[in-house]
């Protein structure tokens, strides 16, 4: 529990040195008493210092630290919907990022089940409409989606996801990252994503496996 901040700061490098996020994009949280630690506004989430992160409450209010990222209140919308999620990330994560910009896509869920991964860390993808980055707008349309999903796609902005824990909420980052890499590549290819009875059957498998570990 007390290592969240160092290890809030070690995701951040991870995911930026790997390119998942650039620049000054992306924030990262995790749950603790009372609310939430989550990345301040305008840094690099190369450059996290664990001992400057802001804590901020459940229902977006700032309590301590430097100002909040302008999306704490999605960060807070999707910790409100999901009691059982301890992290969240959002990224500006390239291939991610290029699906939310297409036009046509399925606003219940935004991309096909290519792979029994995709399936079983992200599954369905509900895509929100166009806000500005920091609108409190978009917080109630996040809550409600994220109550049946745990991984939402923000129209040409990016994803935010909630996982049970740092490691957790990264790795669904992740996988909807090659997924959207693979969607793209495949963008001109006959493609056969798994049935929805494949699908199926991965969830329930999914589900005892975590509940047997
Ligand atoms: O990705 C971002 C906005 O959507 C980055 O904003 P913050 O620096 O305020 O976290
Ligand atoms: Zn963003």
């Amino acid at each position: 529990m007390s290592d969240i901040p160092a290890r809030l700061a070690e995701l951040g490098a991870s995911l930026f040195g790997r390119r998942l996020t650039h620049g000054r994009t992306g924030n990262i949280s995790a749950r603790v008493d009372g609310g939430f630690l989550v990345t301040p506004t305008g840094g690099s989430l190369g450059e996290i210092s664990a001992g400057h992160l802001s804590l901020v409450d459940l229902a977006g209010g700032h309590l301590a630290g430097p100002r909040p990222s302008k999306e704490a209140f999605l960060h807070a919308a999707l910790y409100r919907a999901r009691p059982d999620a301890g992290a969240v990330v959002h990224l500006h994560s390239t291939y991610s990022v290029a699906v939310s910009c297409l036009d046509g896509l399925d606003p219940a869920d935004a991309l096909p089940p290519l792979t029994a991964y995709y399936v079983m860390r992200v599954g369905r993808l509900p895509l929100l409409p166009y806000h500005a980055p920091g609108d409190s707008a978009l917080g109630p349309l996040a809550e409600r989606a994220a109550r049946t999903a745990h991984a939402l796609l923000l129209a040409n902005h990016g994803p935010i996801v909630a996982g049970p824990d740092l490691a957790g909420a990264a790795d669904i980052a992740e996988e909807l990252e090659e997924t959207a890499r693979l969607w793209l590549l495949l963008h001109d290819r006959p493609t056969r994503p798994l049935t929805a009875d494949q699908a199926a059957e991965l969830r329930i498998r999914h589900r005892s496996e975590r509940n047997t570990t």
